[in-house]
C-alpha cells in the first residue's frame, strides 16, 4: 500500500519535473531572443535591476512551502544560468570560433601547410645581427629540411637601452638569406607603418606578445593578404588572446597562427610559464592552427626538448625555437638561444621521439 502511494507521489514528481523542465527551456529561449536584442542595441547583458524587480514579484507570490530565501536562492542561480547562455550565444558568432566555421584552418606558407595535422617548426635567431648570422642558421634550418626561419628585425625590448634590432636593415638580410636556401621568412612588426614595406620581404608577420592588445596593429593585419603568427600576450587569457586574433579576422584576414609562448605567473624557475592546455583550448575553441614558442615560454635550454615533445603530444600545429651560431655573443636572450650542433640535436631527438611514436 505505502510503496503505491510512493510511486504515485514520485510519478507527480516526475510530471512536474518534466514542466519545469520545459518552462526553463522556455525561459532560456527567451532570455536568449534579450541576448540578441541587447547585442544589437550594445546593452549590458548583466541588469541588475531587472533581476531585482523579478526577485521582489517573486517574492510577493510565493505562498511557500518553501522560504523566499530558498526561492530567490534557486532564481538567483537561473539568472546566471541565463546570462551565461546568452554569453555563448554571443561566443557562437566569434568568426574565429569552431562554431562559426567547423573544419581546421590551414595556413599556407610556401608549400608549408600550418594546421595540416603535421608537426611544423620555426627556427631561427631571436635578433638579426648579420648577413653572416642569419646565413649560418638558415643553413642548418635547411639541412634539417625544415622551411620556415624566423628572426627579430625589429625589437621590442623592455629596455629602450637594449638592442633594438637592424630594422628594415634585418629585413633585407632575412630575405636575402632565406632565397639562398629557399626558406619561407617570419618576422615581427611593430608598427603598422612597417606593414607594406614588410610586405615584400616577409612571408609571415609576426605580432608579439607585447603587442597583441595593439589594436591598431591587429587591424592593419586584418588588411594585408599576409599569413599572421599572432602570439599570446605575457598576461593574457585564451580569451583576450582568441579576441585579439578576432580583430584581425575581422578585418578580412583569415591566415593566422596563434602561438602559445607561456604566461606570467609567480613561477620563478622559467621565464614564463607554458600554459601548455592553452594549445588544447584554442584547438578545440577555434580553427585556428596552434603552435609553441618552447624558447619564450621556457627560457631555458635544458627545457626545450621536453616541452616540444609535449607541446607536438597534446596536439599543437608547431614548434618555435631560437637559434644563434654562438649564442653567447647573441645581442638579445643570449643564455635561452640554441647553438647549431645544440639545434641539430634538438632535431633528431625529436624526429626519433616521433618516429618512436608512429
Ligand atoms: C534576460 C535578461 O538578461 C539577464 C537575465 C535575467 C533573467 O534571467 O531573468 C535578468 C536580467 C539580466 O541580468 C533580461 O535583461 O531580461
Amino acid at each position: 500500500m505505502m510503496t503505491t502511494e510512493l510511486e504515485q507521489l514520485r510519478t507527480e514528481i516526475d510530471e512536474i519535473s518534466l514542466k519545469i523542465l520545459d518552462l526553463l527551456n522556455e525561459r532560456g529561449t527567451l532570455v536568449q531572443q534579450i541576448g540578441k536584442l541587447k547585442e544589437t542595441q550594445g546593452v549590458k547583458r548583466f541588469d541588475p535591476i531587472r533581476e531585482r524587480k523579478l526577485l521582489d514579484l517573486i517574492a510577493e507570490h510565493n505562498d511557500g512551502p518553501f522560504e523566499t530565501s530558498t526561492i530567490h536562492h534557486i532564481f538567483k542561480k537561473i539568472f546566471q544560468a541565463s546570462l551565461e547562455l546568452q554569453e555563448d550565444d554571443n561566443r557562437k558568432a566569434l568568426l574565429v570560433s569552431r562554431k562559426k566555421k567547423p573544419e581546421d584552418t590551414i595556413v599556407n606558407v610556401k608549400g608549408e601547410r600550418i594546421g595540416d595535422g603535421q608537426t611544423h617548426f620555426v627556427a631561427g635567431p631571436c635578433a638579426v645581427e648579420s648577413y653572416e648570422q642569419v646565413r649560418q642558421v638558415a643553413q642548418a634550418i635547411s639541412q634539417q629540411g625544415l622551411t620556415l626561419l624566423r628572426g627579430g628585425a625589429y625589437k621590442p625590448r623592455t629596455s629602450p637601452y637594449d638592442f633594438q634590432g637592424l630594422g628594415f636593415e634585418g629585413l633585407q638580410i632575412l630575405r636575402k638569406a632565406a632565397d639562398e636556401f629557399n626558406l619561407a621568412v617570419v618576422s615581427e612588426i611593430l608598427n603598422p607603418n612597417d606593414l607594406e614595406t614588410a610586405l615584400d620581404y616577409v612571408d609571415v608577420i609576426q605580432i608579439g606578445a607585447r603587442n597583441m592588445q595593439n589594436f591598431d596593429l591587429l587591424k592593419a593585419a586584418g588588411q594585408v593578404r599576409k599569413p599572421i603568427l599572432l602570439k599570446r600576450g605575457l598576461s593574457a587569457t585564451i580569451e583576450e588572446f582568441m579576441y585579439a586574433a578576432e580583430y584581425i579576422l575581422a578585418q578580412g584576414n583569415s591566415e593566422i597562427i596563434l602561438c602559445e609562448r607561456g604566461i606570467r605567473t609567480y613561477e620563478k624557475a622559467t621565464r614564463n610559464t607554458l600554459d601548455i592546455s592553452a594549445v588544447p583550448i584554442l584547438k578545440k575553441e577555434t580553427h585556428l592552427p596552434v603552435m609553441v614558442d618552447v624558447t619564450h615560454s621556457t627560457g631555458r635550454k635544458d627545457l626545450l626538448l621536453p616541452c616540444a615533445k609535449a607541446a607536438i603530444a597534446i596536439g599543437a600545429d608547431g614548434v618555435m625555437a631560437e637559434v644563434h651560431p654562438d649564442p653567447a655573443v647573441a645581442l638579445s636572450d643570449s643564455a635561452q638561444q640554441m647553438n647549431i650542433p645544440e639545434f641539430n640535436e634538438f632535431m633528431s631527438a625529436l624526429k626519433k621521439s616521433a618516429a618512436l611514436a608512429f
